[in-house]
């Protein structure tokens, strides 16, 4: 085998850490040989160097990404990210105004599209394994590698990839077609060994003969082994949210363009009469080990399966968190960016109606908490192909500003979709789809991308930690009392658990006892870090719990804090910000305005960076240092890390 497999690699995910300082995380052995290159992997810098290569335009931000990190490496902390969060923004502004929209620019021109050459060499660690042939193996060599495949796919949780035809070095040398589907039949009797099923992804020519990119997910033994992935769904009104996520999850078919197929993911009557988004609704798209989409097995029924029928067939389980596109309900929307803890924010822009104010400032709030963002453009089917490059060009002047410093990726083919979907936990490349919900153009490139992302966080550190759950709804179902929705952020909730509900008004935390636990509405017996469900709670009411609440597990009565200070910068500032100004503060699922109490400058203005000490106005909450929050008052802006606690109840 030639490998030593015993060291557990770090977190493969380490991209961006959502409400975590990702950047405070030391650098990794390997990337020391990029001298300085922050966060960015290797694998990635080759695609990047790839793409700038060529490309006949500029590239902002990809080609310099090795120079600027080796000169901030240094100062590659939460400044650093908080720096280019500001810069993204202005620069968003910039780009707006400077954006020479030229329609005669054909596509193939502007559009940056990764060339696939060799890849970097093999990475003894991660999900990824290089094999150039797997012609008939001994059955000793056979064993050896079959433990090879259970290591990657450890690494994967639960799913790992293989690139046939290539050296351990990333040459592409490639096989004769007959020695790679020798090659694919050895990977299948491998992967049936460990209950896993093979996916080949592409197949095209390497130097001396074909190449595949082969994709093995393991068939999970229990719930908790199932790959759980969820996609905040983000854009302006009338982009065709809902409509897509109802496309996704539905049974299949596609929209009329009249709003057919929102009417599955709306919670709310008002929703399904004005045809809004009010409230975060959620939805799953189940995929099989094989990759099939659970959801379509009984495609042209009207009744789309039920969540228990997704969950029981599936391998793998995306969960749309479909969010609001109208200003009046940016609140909830940032509750959702921020509440549901997304591994990546589907960007919607409406192919006709372009980049509008509300798609730059989901954008700006996803880049804020370090989410990696996808776009999707819709309503192809209507737009005339003019108005579509004019919106191509927008999104990606934006995203390649040297602020946001992003590689925006026009998806165009199955070896663009698996690389960006190897790639995009690393926060740099943002991929875009273009699609329409009405012919059906795109989806199949998009459902395949959904299948091939990876989760962003590794929950499983943080599996045997106290348990946390985190509340972002309360209902009370008739016959069940009290139920609390939310998020296992640490630990493990189990069935009849006795753990503390709180903070109240007075900063109070009570046992409460688990009567039983819901995962995507099904019974189960406990839930694992990073998966969402509901919990019916024992003689609790209703009216005594409030989003933004957290269920602990803890020997010692929890404390909660009323004051804190935080590293901020202001995004935008539509008034001074000095002491007594009261903004709302979103860190996870509080919510709450916080008055500055003390700050270490007079005023504080667009750009600006500061120390502030704030103190909640209402009540005490339970939050952490090193939390990454938002918060905003009318149009002003900042985002902030909570540095200390200073008072506790
Ligand atoms: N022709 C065409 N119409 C579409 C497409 N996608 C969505 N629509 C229509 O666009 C309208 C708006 O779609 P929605 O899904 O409600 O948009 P939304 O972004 O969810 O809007 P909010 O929920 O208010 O934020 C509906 O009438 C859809 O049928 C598409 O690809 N082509």
């Amino acid at each position: 085998m030639g490998k030593q497999h015993q060291r557990r690699s770090p977190p493969r995910h380490g991209g961006g850490g959502g409400v975590v300082m990702a950047a405070s995380a030391p650098p990794r052995q390997e990337d020391a040989r990029h001298a300085g290159l922050g966060d960015v992997a290797p694998r990635e810098l080759g695609a990047a160097t790839k793409l700038a290569q060529t490309q006949s335009i500029p590239i902002p931000g990809v080609l310099d990404v090795a120079a600027s990190r080796a000169g901030a490496v240094e100062h590659a902390t939460s400044v650093e990210s908080a720096d280019s969060m500001l810069n993204a923004k202005l620069c968003m502004q910039a780009a707006d105004d400077a954006a020479q929209i030229n329609p005669a620019r054909g596509l193939a021109e502007s559009v940056a599209s990764l060339v696939l050459d060799d890849l970097p060499v093999e990475d003894d660690e991660g999900s990824v394994e290089y094999k150039w042939s797997l012609v008939n193996p001994s059955p000793e060599r056979l064993v050896e590698l079959v433990t090879q495949m259970q290591f990657r796919l450890m690494e994967g949780n639960g799913e790992c990839i293989y690139e046939l035809g290539v050296e351990d070095n990333g040459r592409k040398r490639g096989l004769p077609e007959l020695d790679l589907q020798a090659s694919l039949d050895t990977l299948r009797t491998m992967a049936a060994q460990l209950s896993s099923e093979v996916m080949v992804l592409s197949d095209m020519r390497g130097h001396e003969g074909r190449v595949a990119t082969v994709m093995v997910r393991r068939t999970p033994a229990s719930l908790e082994e199932r790959v759980d992935l969820r996609v905040a769904v983000a854009g302006n009104v009338d982009s065709g949210k809902s409509t897509l996520v109802g496309v996704l999850t539905g049974t299949g078919t596609l929209d009329n363009g009249r709003g057919l197929a929102r009417a599955a993911v709306f919670s709310h009557r008002h929703e399904l009469e004005s045809g809004r988004t009010s409230a975060v609704s959620t939805q799953i798209m189940g995929f099989s080990a094989a990759g099939g989409v659970v959801n379509y097995t009984n495609s042209g029924s009207v009744r789309a399966l039920n969540w228990s029928d997704v969950v029981e067939h599936s391998s793998k389980i995306v969960t749309f968190y479909d969010l609001a596109g109208h200003e009046r309900y940016l609140k909830t929307t940032m509750f959702g960016l921020t509440a549901c803890v997304p591994d990546y924010c589907m960007l919607v822009i409406a192919a006709n109606n372009g980049v509008l104010r509300m798609t730059k400032e989901h954008l700006c709030i996803a880049l804020a908490l370090k989410v990696p963002v996808f776009v999707v453009i819709t309503k192809l089917d209507i737009c005339p192909e003019n108005i579509r490059e004019q919106t191509l060009t927008h999104i990606q002047k934006i995203l390649k500003s040297p602020g946001a410093r992003k590689i925006p990726v026009l998806v165009r083919s199955k070896e663009d979709l698996s690389m960006c979907a190897q790639n995009i936990v690393n926060d740099r490349i943002v991929p875009i789809f273009a699609i329409s919900n009405v012919t059906g153009e795109g989806l199949d490139d998009l459902r395949l991308f959904m299948n091939l992302l990876h989760p962003r966080r590794n929950w499983a550190e943080v599996k045997s930690n106290a348990c946390e759950f985190s509340i972002d709804d309360i209902f009370a179902p008739v016959g069940v009392g009290t139920v609390v929705a939310g998020t296992v952020v640490s630990g493990c909730m189990t069935v009849n658990d006795d753990v503390w509900l709180g903070p109240d008004s007075a900063g109070h935390f009570t046992k409460v006892h688990v009567k039983s636990i819901h995962y995507k509405r099904c019974a189960v017996k406990r839930l694992v870090a990073g998966q969402s469900g509901s919990l019916a709670l024992k003689k609790i009411k209703r009216s005594s719990i409030r989003k933004g609440m957290y269920l602990l597990e803890s020997a010692t009565k929890p404390g909660a804090v009323r004051e804190f200070s935080a590293e901020v910068l202001i995004l935008v500032h539509a008034t001074s910000i000095r002491e007594n100004y009261q903004p709302i503060i979103h860190v996870e699922t509080v919510r709450q305005a916080a008055q500055v109490v003390g700050i270490d400058k007079d005023v504080l203005r667009t750009g600006d960076r500061a120390n502030i000490h704030f103190r909640f106005m209402y009540q005490p909450e339970y939050i952490k240092v090193g939390s990454r929050f938002i918060f905003r008052e009318g149009r002003t802006k900042g985002l902030g890390i909570i540095k200390e606690i200073l008072q506790t109840v």
